[in-house]
């Protein structure tokens, strides 16, 4: 037996280690052990004491194959951010992995997560993004942040602490972890449409660097995921960090928040309920709507495959917000009225999303339409607010 000890500051996981010398390469390639001002000591390996992350690289290289390959099929889990948006769990329905899930509980319910709990495969933490994590994983899917421009306004410094300071503590977990092109490690951000702002090229391609008011009320937002981008590229360029970044368009879909505040959703309660549907002035504005499963493909196969993007995961059909609530009304009640309200400054006027990259490279476009999408989510919310089909 080789005992491996660990002898600087260290998080408990990562305390004492016994293991076979055959384990023991495991051991110090294992990421786990990445933490730069760790320093391990082997006993009987008379004292060699490594700094592990400066080495780790040349050691993966003189190791045998078969060695590397027993340490990087080690199996940890995927961690999640912000698992409980109805977006997170569709990606935990289709994915067969262990997850570990963190959320602050801010704009999600723990109501969504019912059928997961207590599943052998499914953990969920109470934890802040904006404050460093400490755990062993090999897949982080960075989701974390309010996307309905309610939440993230009600709360702007938050917003962008979480953008920034939260994309700095992932990036420094995926750094830590060791997250690098040897490995299938990797970490994914899910940016947004928002970084194009109010967009002056219509449709958006990835090449647009956008049109964003700096000081405004979406700023929190869209700026935030703008310096979100630009970090993961920093930790990439300098680290070696392996990125994955998706701009996701409006996605719409069963188990959102029925107050989430996002327009379909609004529509779709306002039609159940028999209110007047609020349409923001002047109307006209358009979106691109994509069903959550498309949505949730597209990401998956951005994590999965060789591209960094960043990439567009959204559906091209382009609607006005009246053309919107004119295919609500008829879908759920002809009879409801609609009602022209007062806008929020800086609403982008156009939006949507050229998915010739995503078509391309990822071999990915979106399914569903808006027509056959509308129907599903109706159901949901149906069952969640007790109005039964007539
Ligand atoms: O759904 C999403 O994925 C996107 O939602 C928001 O972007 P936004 O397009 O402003 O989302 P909504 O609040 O749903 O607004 C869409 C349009 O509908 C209008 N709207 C909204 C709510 C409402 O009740 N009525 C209404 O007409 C707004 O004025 C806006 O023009 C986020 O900021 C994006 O990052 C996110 O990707």
């Amino acid at each position: 037996m080789t005992r491996i000890q660990h002898i600087s500051d260290h998080p408990p996981e990562v305390s004492v280690q016994y293991s076979t010398s055959s384990q023991l390469y495991t051991e110090y390639l294992n990421p786990r052990f990445s933490e730069s001002h760790y320093i391990l000591k082997t006993l009987d390996f008379d004292l060699e004491v490594v700094e592990f992350e400066r080495k780790s690289e040349q050691w993966r290289r003189q190791l045998p194959m078969e060695i590397t390959n027993q340490c990087l099929n080690r199996p940890r889990p995927h961690l999640h951010c912000e698992i409980l948006n109805f977006f997170s769990l569709h990606c935990f329905d289709v994915c067969n992995c262990e997850v570990i899930v963190a959320d602050n509980y801010f704009t999600g319910s723990k109501d969504n997560l019912r059928k997961w709990i207590g599943h052998p495969r499914f953990e969920l933490i109470r934890h802040d993004v904006t404050e460093p994590l400490l755990i062993e994983v090999d897949q982080i899917y960075h989701l974390a942040c309010p996307a309905s421009p309610i939440f993230y306004k009600y709360n702007p410094v938050k917003t962008i602490k979480t953008n920034v300071i939260g994309t700095l503590n992932m990036l420094g977990l995926a750094k830590r972890v060791g997250a690098s092109m040897i490995m299938s490690d990797r970490i994914l951000l899910t940016s947004t449409s928002e970084v194009y702002g109010d967009p002056l090229v219509h449709p958006q391609d990835e090449s647009y660097w956008g049109n964003v008011n700096p000081i405004g009320v979406r700023s929190c937002y869209d700026e935030g995921k703008r310096v979100a981008e630009t970090l993961m590229f920093d930790y990439h360029r300098q680290h070696g960090i392996e990125i994955r970044i998706a701009r996701i368009f409006n996605t719409y879909g069963p188990r959102m928040n029925i107050d989430d505040g996002r327009v379909v959703s609004n529509f779709i309660a306002q039609a159940l309920r028999g209110e007047p549907l609020t349409v923001q002035a002047p109307g006209t504005q358009t979106r691109s709507f994509c069903y959550v499963s498309d949505n949730v493909d597209g990401l998956i196969r951005l994590m999965e495959g060789e591209h960094i993007g960043p990439i567009n995961i959204g559906n091209p059909g382009e609607f006005t917000m009246l053309e919107l609530a004119e295919t609500v009304k008829e879908l759920i009640d002809p009879e409801v009225e609609i009602k022209v309200v007062e806008n929020t400054p800086d609403d982008p006027r156009q939006r949507k999303p050229d998915i010739t990259k995503a078509r391309e490279l990822l071999g990915w476009e979106p399914k569903i339409k808006l027509r056959d999408g509308l129907p599903l989510m109706e159901e949901d919310f149906r069952l969640r607010l007790g109005v039964p089909k007539k």
